[in-house]
């Protein structure tokens, strides 16, 4: 039976009123948004509950799996082709496409990045994203006459797990991808770009900022991958995972996901899933993906939509 409080109405409410209500504008991608500013979302985290949607089947492996590659501080996509995980291959392959003049096809990419080491390292690096400026922010000391040498890297998520663990009160538990001096360099800007905490008895809660939405494709992606993040702090500091408080900036649905908007609108959410981890590993940075279970996932069948690149 349908109940009206399921966590996802929050999303299928949004997409609608984004869908009816939004601005139609022109963006970067040349595809067309609808899009309103501002909105807010709050997901239950207790007893492993989990913002995995249901009204399509959403990969959440790939997701976890590409939250695991930010953790390693690596920016190349090799790893995650390696893995199977397709979802960036987009951005380096239009770089590819425009400075060679080369039309090749997707897989034909894939496979040079996996293949020959030399090409992945020109080809399949998207710049100082996520996982550079998560685990090794570069840092710069003056060494006089005006001249600066390489300092060492601030990892932000030890030393939030430092901060859970000693000071769980702290207003500043937080991390930030939105390095402004290196944005330039990066193949797309941080999207969830702030991420911050609070513990209050030994409930964790996360709050994400997300400057910018694809409510289509990126956002269900992000929920599940945030509320994985905050499951596994949680266990790193003996806590229990709270609530996860979503707000987006920009928050808009591509005009080529019509067809996506009406579906999802047409089916009503089933089964509350729920996340396990399940086990307990040495530091946040030593999770993989058999540490993850999600269990009463009853999704409707997945509806593939086009990536606005
Ligand atoms: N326009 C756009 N939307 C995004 O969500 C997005 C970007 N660009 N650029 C950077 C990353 C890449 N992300 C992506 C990219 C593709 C999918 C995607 O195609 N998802 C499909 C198939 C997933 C699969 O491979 O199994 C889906 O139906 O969810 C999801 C997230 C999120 N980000
Ligand atoms: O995790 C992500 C990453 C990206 N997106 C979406 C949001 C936008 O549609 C594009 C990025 O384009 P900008 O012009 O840089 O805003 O990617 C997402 O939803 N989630």
């Amino acid at each position: 039976m349908a109940d009206a409080r399921h966590f996802e109405h929050q999303y299928l409410d949004l997409l609608r009123r984004v869908w009816e209500q939004g601005d139609e504008r022109r963006d970067r991608t040349g595809v067309g948004t609808r899009s309103l500013f501002g909105p807010t979302m709050r997901f239950p985290l207790k007893d492993g509950a989990v913002p995995l949607f249901t009204t399509k089947r959403v990969a959440w492996k790939t997701a976890a799996r590409e939250m695991l590659w930010f953790l390693t501080g690596d920016t190349n996509i090799r790893a995650l082709v390696a893995q199977k995980v397709h979802i960036w291959t987009d951005w380096p392959l239009d770089r590819y496409r425009r400075e060679t003049g080369e039309d090749v096809d997707r897989d034909a990419f894939e496979s040079r990045i996996l293949d020959d080491d030399d090409f992945a390292a020109a080809w399949g690096d998207l710049g100082p994203v996520y996982g550079k400026q998560w685990v090794d922010w570069d840092t710069y000391e003056p060494v006089g006459d005006g001249l600066f040498r390489r300092g060492p890297g601030i990892n932000q998520i030890a030393a939030l797990v430092d901060g859970l663990r000693n000071n769980p009160t702290s207003r500043r538990l937080l991390f930030t991808g939105w390095n402004v001096a290196q944005l330039d360099g990066m193949a797309l800007p941080p999207c969830h770009m702030t991420y911050q905490f609070h513990v209050a008895g030994k409930r964790l809660s996360c709050m994400l900022w997300q400057r910018s939405c694809d409510l289509g494709l990126g956002f269900p992606f992000n929920a599940f991958s945030a509320a994985l993040l905050t499951a596994m702090l949680a266990q790193q500091s003996d806590l229990e995972p709270g609530e996860l408080v979503w707000s987006g900036g920009d928050a808009h649905v591509y005009l080529n996901h019509e067809h996506l908007v009406t579906e999802l609108l047409r089916r009503e959410p089933r089964s509350v899933p729920r996340l396990e981890l399940l086990r307990r590993p040495p530091s946040i940075f030593d999770y993989t993906i058999e540490d993850f279970a999600v269990h009463d996932y009853d999704p409707h069948p997945h509806i593939a939509a086009p990536v606005a690149v």
